[in-house]
């Protein structure tokens, strides 16, 4: 059992996640989730960029509350996600990280590295990351930063 609250969660990866999404996406709807599967549903090569857009704007759109992006890193699906101002991706491989993105940064989608974790380590992440709510207080007002980018202050 992943989780206990039931979420509208968005899955995506590409080829290299295909199996850990699989996985994941079947311990998700046991779990009482709604699960929307972007793709890719077979495990022939793909880009990640493709994905972790559409991951993006399913959350965007509000048809998710969470997202889990999943490439042979993390690391390319994670930047793809965050290319988007109002998604906060954070590409985890513990569950300590996966607890402090959510405390802290109010993350709403948890990146993981299919060639890196094995399914153990990440439904670990995908549990806490699940059960896990923002701290708000003091975070907050950084969250609201990350969506309203500006320059560094000139050095002087
Ligand atoms: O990890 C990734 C991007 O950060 C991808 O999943 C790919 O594994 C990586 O780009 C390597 O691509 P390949 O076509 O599987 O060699």
């Amino acid at each position: 059992m992943l989780h206990t609250s039931s979420r509208r969660i968005a899955i995506a990866s590409d080829h290299a996640g295909f199996d850990m999404k699989a996985a994941l996406a079947i311990d998700l709807r046991d779990a009482g989730h709604d699960v929307v599967d972007l793709g890719p549903y077979d495990a022939a090569r793909v880009d990640y960029p493709d994905y972790g857009y559409e991951l993006a704007a399913a959350i965007a759109d509000d048809r998710a509350d969470f997202g889990v992006a999943i490439c042979g890193s993390g690391i390319g699906i994670s930047i793809a996600v965050n290319r988007h101002p109002d998604m906060r991706c954070a590409l985890v491989s513990d569950a300590l990280s996966a607890r402090l993105s959510r405390q802290h940064n109010d993350a709403n989608v948890i990146a993981l590295g299919a060639r890196l974790i094995g399914i153990d380590t990440a439904r670990d992440c995908v549990t806490v990351f699940l059960d896990t709510p923002f701290d708000g207080g003091r975070h907050s007002d950084r969250i609201a930063k990350l969506s309203t980018p500006h320059r560094a202050k000139d050095p002087v």
